[in-house]
């Protein structure tokens, strides 16, 4: 039986390209082959880092060499992607078929233009969702027959405490659905987007197959209430060397170099910090903030006077010089980027200030580090609820919204406090942490729930092929 050939396309974006390339690693080790396809930009940042067995590369230009940059239209980006990612996998595509090369199927990190090209070419196509599948349910129902329900809420003001109730899902308030529901959002035009990707789904081979990086203690009962599609849990889509780093004893604060090759000089100063004492902030690799904004983080972490690690991206927000600068190098440390999931493995962390991306809260949750939640668009506000009232496993900032200002610096203090510090409240969050980290781990493990089922899904395409 020859082994599958999958062909993989990956959106060019960290939030896309991490998933992607675990799953690729996971396809690898369950006995397929790979060509991963994506933009020579994205391929030119993972370059360093990424050498993998079974697995090939193959990109194409889509006019950002250079990578988006802050200021380009968002729009016509994504039309440059479709029009230029179409035409090169197609070419891609014709050009292994002369030479005898057959893929087996394309996979798509929500990309409908490549599901579109596979199709016209006869070729079998799987969404790979790299959300929570509540957030996957939420757009699924809007698109069938709920449109109504949720847009009843959505356009009303923000604050309103209406609750959206889906088939599955925990009664929703308008601050917990995506933001692109919300038609003042500057991303609104991803519903479009969703809705072209919705709309491919009900002409998919049937059953209709999506992988999705989430795992079955977290939320099969969402997948399950998903009409007729089956939502497969393959994750959480991080590293494995995290994983194993994971599974090593949590007390053992020694130097982790050996298991993380390339780490910065933060790990040293990690190394010299208190078990659980320090708080992690990050925000991913889109959101931006004000310099009022940053201000008040800074002052919220300063309050909290606990010891931080700060990822301040250059590209994440207005120029000026942060102020309360000596203050803050007096206890933490800020960096323009880190090797996160070495960092949330560290046994010096206590607490991590998230954005809640996908990638960050399944990557907190492997690690059992519990959450203040600062959701800035998209599925953050989905994952946030989730993390506050569904796993339980952090705390959510209440906004204000004023002068740009989204949440003052006295209430990140308190919900830092919350999490970090005594009380019912915070005792219970971090036990919550712990065991959803033995559960995450348990999944990803050999004869675990998604190990199970991502070996099932290639053994399926096996036989066919
Ligand atoms: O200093 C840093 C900061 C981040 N990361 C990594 O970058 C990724 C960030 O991904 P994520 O947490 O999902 O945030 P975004 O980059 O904002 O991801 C976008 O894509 C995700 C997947 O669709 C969505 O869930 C988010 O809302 C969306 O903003 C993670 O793997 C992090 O480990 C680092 O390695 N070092």
């Amino acid at each position: 039986m020859a082994p599958p050939h999958f062909l993989l396309v990956a959106f060019p974006s960290r939030g896309s390209i991490n998933p992607a390339l675990q799953l690729a690693e996971r396809l690898a080790r369950a006995g397929s082959r790979i060509t991963f396809f994506t933009t020579v930009f994205a391929r030119r940042r993972m370059i360093d880092s990424v050498c993998l067995e079974g697995v090939t590369f193959a990109t194409f230009s889509d006019g950002y060499d250079n990578g988006y940059q802050l200021g380009d239209d968002a729009e016509r980006f994504m039309a440059e992607l479709k029009q230029r990612g179409s035409e090169a996998l197609r070419g891609l595509i014709e050009l292994s078929s002369g030479r005898g090369l057959r893929f087996t199927c394309v996979l798509n990190t929500v990309l409908p233009w490549a599901d579109h090209v596979a199709r016209s070419l006869r070729i079998r196509s799987v969404l790979v969702w790299i959300q929570p599948a509540t957030v996957f349910s939420i757009y699924y129902h809007y698109f069938n027959g709920y449109e109504d329900v949720i847009k009843n809420v959505t356009s009303q003001s923000r604050d309103s405490t209406s609750l959206i109730r889906l088939p599955g899902l925990p009664p929703l308030t308008n601050r917990d659905v995506p933001s692109f529901f919300n038609l003042e959002n500057k991303y609104a035009f991803g519903l479009p987007q969703m809705q072209s990707i919705f709309e491919q789904l009900k002409e998919g081979d049937n059953p209709i197959v999506v992988l999705a990086n989430t795992f079955d203690a977290l939320e099969l009962e969402i997948s399950r209430a998903i009409g007729t599609l089956n939502l497969i849990g393959i994750g959480p889509l991080v590293p494995f060397r995290f994983l194993d780093a994971q599974t090593h004893n949590s007390s053992d604060k020694s130097p982790r170099g050996d298991l993380f090759p390339g780490s910065g000089d933060y790990v040293q100063w990690l190394n010299s910090k208190e078990e659980a004492s320090v708080i992690y902030v990050a925000f991913g690799s889109i959101a931006k903030f004000s310099n009022a904004q940053k201000r008040e983080i800074a002052r919220g972490l300063l309050e909290a006077g606990r010891p931080f690690l700060w990822v301040m991206r250059e590209s994440d927000g207005d120029d000026d010089e942060l102020i309360y600068k000596e203050e803050l190098d007096e206890i933490g440390v800020i960096v323009p980027w880190c090797s996160q999931t070495e960092v949330l493995s560290h046994p010096s962390i206590g607490c991590f200030f998230t954005h809640c991306g996908w990638n960050s809260t399944l990557e907190s949750l492997a690690s059992g580090v519990p959450m203040v939640a600062f959701p800035q668009f998209t599925d953050q506000m989905t994952n946030s609820k989730l993390v506050e009232d569904v796993w339980k496993v952090g705390v959510r900032v209440s906004e204000i919204d004023e002068g740009g200002i989204r949440v003052e610096g006295g209430e990140i203090k308190k919900c830092l406090e919350m999490v970090m510090g005594g009380g019912e409240r915070g005792d219970e969050i971090r036990r919550n942490a712990k065991k959803w980290k033995g559960l995450a781990l348990e999944a990803c493990k050999e004869g675990g729930s998604s190990d199970k089922s991502l070996k099932a899904f290639v053994e399926e395409f096996a036989k066919v092929d």
